[in-house]
């Protein structure tokens, strides 16, 4: 198959204060949110002057890439939309087609399965096609990324140079703490062959990563950032609640690595770099937050390892890999459907 272009699909975020409100609008449409957690979220966003940093990081990303294709001679432009936020999706799908591109790849900027990780963002693709017509570009997401060298490899640094924030002495009452989105139990525990992905991948990169950055500590994965309203059940424990018992059961400090993203957004700066440090002080312990791999030239070249896998003859020889959890290059159908329709 013959590709003319990449489109990087991502999240979203708002850039002003006006644009909060509307913006958590999109994500939560039809979720059953209740209006007082929106209220608090938007809070959030407020202390950045309303500008989540997601879509600069985008920004970033996507000129890291296009000057690593430009380096290795890929000659593919590279697009960007989002979910959420301008820009949307079927506006650049739009802009594909005017331009004449009628098959490309999109990079989803989370490396796990399950539904708000993959399923939903071949969902938002389709749906983007669907607004277009029928000259709307065929666009295949590439394949999930979660124990890609390009991946684990920024995230064992980070959680070293982490490490190396908190006291040597105390090693021993050290620990790793690998967070992820929390997800409804339902939609974790997605229906089909391919159910509960999410957590499984996420457990996986958990253990990739402390094996390389520090194979003598424990460690553990716990969940940060639930919504929802409190009667349906998320995943749990949750980091906050997570940090009080390691701090119970004599732990003097953490190294927090969020393995669930890709980039430093507002659930890390604020979820993590606030909130849980916050905790972290009420309970006496030391905290270093690892860094996600953001622009990390190997986390770049990942992206067009996994553009080569599909457009190069000896692609699936490229096919890096440090896990052993099932892999495939296009999602079955069935894949990351959640066992209840959000
Ligand atoms: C699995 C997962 C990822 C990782 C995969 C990926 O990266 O895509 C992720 C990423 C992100 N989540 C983000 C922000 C939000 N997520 C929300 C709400 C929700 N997230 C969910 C799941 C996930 N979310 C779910 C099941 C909901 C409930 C509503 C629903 O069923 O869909 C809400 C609503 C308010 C609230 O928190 O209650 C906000 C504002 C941002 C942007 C941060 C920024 O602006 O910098 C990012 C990257
Ligand atoms: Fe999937």
């Amino acid at each position: 198959m013959a590709y003319d272009a990449v489109v990087l699909v991502s999240f979203g975020g708002p850039e002003r204060p006006e644009d909060v409100m509307p913006f958590l609008q999109n994500v939560t449409r039809g979720r059953g949110v209740p209006p007082e957690r929106l209220a608090e979220v938007a809070e959030h966003y407020q202390h950045f002057g309303g500008v989540s940093p997601i879509n600069q990081q985008n920004r970033e990303l996507i000129a890291a890439i296009r000057a690593d294709f430009a380096a290795n001679g890929i000659d593919l432009p590279v697009y960007w939309g989002n979910r959420n936020w301008h820009p949307m999706l079927a506006d650049t799908v739009t802009q594909m087609r005017d331009d004449g591109v009628t098959n490309a790849l999109a990079f989803v900027t989370s490396a796990y399965g399950g539904y708000s990780s993959c399923r939903q963002y071949q969902e938002d693709i389709a749906a983007a096609r669907a607004a277009v017509g029928p000259d709307a570009p065929v666009i295949e997401k590439l394949r999930q990324f979660w124990d890609h060298p390009g991946f684990v490899e920024p995230h064992v640094d980070a959680v070293r140079a982490a490490l190396g924030q908190l006291d040597p002495a105390r090693r021993d009452t050290t620990r790793l703490v690998f967070t992820a989105h929390s997800v409804p139990t339902s939609m974790a525990a997605s229906a089909g062959p391919h159910g509960g992905r999410y957590e499984a991948q996420l457990r996986e990169t958990a253990a990739l990563v402390a094996a390389a950055a520090a194979p003598d500590l424990p460690y553990d994965l716990v969940w940060q950032s639930r919504s929802g309203p409190p009667q349906v059940p998320w995943l749990e424990p949750d980091v906050n609640d997570h940090l009080a018992v390691l701090a119970e059961k004599g732990v003097t400090g953490v190294v927090v690595s969020p393995i669930g993203f890709v980039s430093d957004h507002l659930e890390v700066v604020w979820d993590l770099d606030t909130e849980a440090r916050d905790t972290a002080r009420r309970l006496g312990l030391d905290f270093a937050r690892a860094a996600t791999p953001g622009v990390d030239p190997r986390f770049v070249a990942m992206v067009r390892e996994l553009v080569l896998e599909r457009t190069d003859p000896d692609g699936a020889r490229l096919r890096r890999r440090l896990g052993e959890l099932p892999l495939w290059d296009i999602c079955p159908t069935v894949c990351c459907v959640p066992a209840r329709r959000p």
